[in-house]
């Protein structure tokens, strides 16, 4: 019998990744991965390279019933009329925007910044900083009006990569108008609330005028077809996919090691965090997904077994072999600056270096537990607004370190479920996939993945070391 096959995407920050499953059961066919060039800016054109070296990766998709596309959130993809990528987007973790942002949230609340950060709040669940797509078009109208002015329509990565699969096919002259996206996504440009769809009026507060935007599909609703045949899916921010891939439940707090951090749940109801520490974001089934996000998560790993002359393995290796704490070793990960607390403008720092504990082990388990105890401060936020946590779900890249599965739980306080190593965010783009293309009410009930749980006792007093040092740190030198 001839299987429906479906295909997900994960257009991330340092990757593209393909998975192929069967639509009914999920058992996962093939795959493929392609590497990202590195930067905070990167034109779109390198995620099409990229997609299709995924694609042959995996074996092609021609015999592919449907495709969805996740991806990066918040990147800045500005067209001209003509459907030419005006320049190189900015990624969510480009920073250069902060002082647009400080401006954005200052004139909302008339000069006052508290005012004006319930205000963004109020009207879309989330205080702009940085990484939020508004705020980079305010930074294009006044650093590059030239740039600006010939931005005919914006949108995010899975938006123009959906649209680019839709326009191989549909004709030789892009149509603007044929951009989609979904809730998810839509929800973190910061002109898009699910209670009143877009802000136009806060587009236009930031950017001068209205340039078009993608109509904002409802989840499992097509898109339309590529170039195959396939049914394409409306994607997903790859956060709202991953909470798709691992079919997250009620309890169930997602943290995601990749390069950001992000701390997330699904939710019945909104949220509208003035502190700006928790984003209101919509997940990709109708409903919510309060999300808090970090700059700095596997990179800061990467970066440290660099350092240490070793890989990951060899990074866990050492960090457990050294005792909780560090013997006062502190590692504040703020290497890209910081989102969450909004510090763009932040170094990294190590405190608490004595004689005893300068061992490369010692180091090691420092910056794993610089990393958890940020994404644990995350948690606590996500708490404060109403969101029940009784285990952790532990996902991305960071996840297939040994040292990291067995110290969160101990530096979050929560039993820590494990699923076996693999792309949540293109196994849940995939699922989407199967969804619109099967037409039912809810997402197909795909076979759970086996999980590990891993539990220790918590070990609060890292998380209050890490909290009275986190504010000490040097600011960036200028440019
Ligand atoms: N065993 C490991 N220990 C630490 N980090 C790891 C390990 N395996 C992979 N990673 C890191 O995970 C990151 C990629 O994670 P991923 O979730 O795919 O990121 P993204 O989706 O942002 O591209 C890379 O920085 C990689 O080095
Ligand atoms: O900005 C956010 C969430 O708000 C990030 O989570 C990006 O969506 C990038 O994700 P990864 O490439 O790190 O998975």
């Amino acid at each position: 019998m001839t299987r429906t096959l479906v295909a997900g995407v994960d257009s991330s920050t340092q990757a593209c990744k393909v998975v192929i499953r069967d639509a009914v059961t999920g058992e996962l066919v093939r795959q493929g991965r392609a590497p990202h060039p590195p930067g905070t800016e990167v034109h779109p054109d390198e995620w099409w390279t990229a997609l299709q070296a995924a694609v042959e990766d995996a074996g092609g998709w021609d015999d592919v019933s449907a495709i969805s596309v996740a991806a990066q959130q918040h990147g800045m993809v500005c067209l001209d009329a003509t459907g030419t990528v005006v320049r190189p987007a900015l990624l969510w973790n480009d920073t250069r925007s902060a002082p647009d942002a400080d401006d954005l949230v200052r004139e909302l609340g008339n000069g006052d910044p508290e005012a004006g950060a319930k205000a963004w709040a109020d009207a879309i669940g989330t205080v702009p900083v940085a990484s939020f797509t508004v705020t980079k078009l305010r930074w294009l109208a006044r650093c590059e009006p030239a740039h600006a002015a010939r931005t005919a329509a914006v949108c995010l990565p899975h938006d123009w990569l959906t649209w680019r699969l839709r326009a191989s096919e549909d004709s030789t002259t892009p149509d603007l108008t044929a951009l989609t996206t979904d809730r998810s996504d839509a929800s973190g440009t910061g002109y898009w609330a699910a209670a009143t769809g877009y802000r136009q009026d806060l587009l236009e507060r930031a950017f001068g005028r209205r340039p078009l935007l993608p109509l904002v599909l409802e989840p499992a609703e097509r898109s339309g077809l590529a170039r195959g045949g396939q049914v394409l899916g409306p994607g997903a921010g790859d956060n709202a996919a991953a909470a798709l891939g691992v079919d997250a439940g009620p309890g169930d707090v997602i943290v995601s090691i990749g390069t950001s951090g992000t701390v997330f749940a699904v939710s019945e109801t909104p949220t509208a965090d003035p502190t700006g520490a928790v984003a209101g974001f919509a997940d990709a089934t109708g409903r919510f997904l309060p999300l808090v996000c970090t700059l700095n998560a596997a990179r800061v790993l990467d970066v440290t077994a660099r350092i240490l002359g070793t890989d990951g393995d060899g990074l866990a290796e050492l960090a457990l072999s050294a005792p909780a704490g560090a013997d006062g070793l502190v590692v504040i990960p703020y290497l890209e600056g910081e989102r969450t607390p909004n510090r763009p403008n932040a170094t990294g720092a190590v405190h608490g270096w004595t004689l005893a504990n300068s061992t490369p082990a010692h180091l090691a388990r420092a910056a794993i537990e610089g990393v958890l105890c940020g994404l644990a401060d995350g948690l606590d936020a996500l708490v404060a607004h109403g969101v029940a946590v009784q285990r952790v779900v532990l996902i991305g890249g960071g996840a297939r370190n040994a040292a990291v599965r067995q110290i969160a739980p101990a530096v979050f306080g929560v039993p820590v479920i494990v699923p076996e190593p693999g792309e949540y965010v293109a196994d849940g783009a995939a699922r989407q996939a199967a969804w619109t293309l099967l037409g039912e009410a809810e997402p197909p009930q795909w076979k759970a993945t086996r999980t590990d749980r891993y539990e220790a006792s918590p070990t609060p007093w890292v998380r209050e070391r890490y909290a009275e040092l986190r504010d000490l740190v040097a600011q960036r030198l200028p440019h």
